[in-house]
């Protein structure tokens, strides 16, 4: 008997879950998804988008664990809790490939540093590896918003937010920051939601250590 062969559909089904399971084990092997915190997700096509399910080790992911979500449907059964929040910047945005969500520390500590409100980096070196900034002088603008169980909610003050014009022309960096929670990042493909995630973590470590010797 011949196997019937995958769509190209079911590919990329398939491809995005392999995805999702692989960026949760490399958060993990960081210590950035502490006692099954975070949610991953990758888009599919324009209308879907692989997602973790709620409550499951991030760093231990099998298919079994990844729902396959429509970006116009209700939230599926064990959706993460925070599904609205990767769902909303889906689909805002059809350029988002991936969206990675972790508790990492630096991410989780200066979020309280700075407070509900806006977050300025500017005067690193390795800020120009995010999209659009070509040197260390540039200002980039990272959102800060007080944490809520609703996400819902939530949603809907990130995308009033993500619309607004920065002031000074400042760049929105592709993340937020939820205040004593954690980092939002995304990118147009998984490699750059990764690339993004690590640059702002480490940029946000940086800043916390370089606080402590500034006024
Ligand atoms: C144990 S962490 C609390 C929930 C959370 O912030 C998180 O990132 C994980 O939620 P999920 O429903 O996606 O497992
Ligand atoms: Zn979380």
């Amino acid at each position: 008997m011949s196997a019937v062969p995958l769509t190209a559909e079911q590919n990329r089904e398939t491809a995005a879950v392999a995805e999702v399971i692989a960026a949760g084990r490399a958060a993990a092997l960081r210590h950035w998804v502490p006692a099954t915190s975070g949610n991953f997700s990758v888009r599919i096509n324009a209308d879907r988008v692989a997602i973790t399910r709620s409550g499951v080790d991030k760093g231990a992911l099998t298919s079994a664990d990844i729902l396959i979500q429509p970006l116009d449907a209700p939230l599926l059964p064990r959706s993460s809790a925070e599904a609205p929040l990767h769902l909303a910047l889906y689909r805002r945005d059809p350029s988002i490939g991936a969206i990675f969500h972790v508790h990492a520390p630096g991410s989780t500590v200066l979020s309280r540093v700075a407070g509900p409100g806006g977050l300025r980096l500017t005067g690193w070196e390795l800020q120009k590896a995010l999209p659009g900034i070509t040197s260390h002088e540039q200002a980039i603008e990272v959102p800060v918003f007080a944490n809520d169980q609703d996400t819902d909610r939530l949603a809907g003050l990130v995308e009033a937010r993500l619309a607004a014009p920065t002031a000074d022309g400042a760049l929105l960096a592709p993340g937020y920051l939820l205040a004593g929670h954690g980092l939002y990042a995304w990118g147009t493909s998984p490699k750059e939601a990764a690339r993004h995630l690590e640059a702002l973590e480490t940029l946000f470590e940086f800043e916390l250590s370089y606080r402590r010797f500034t006024p």
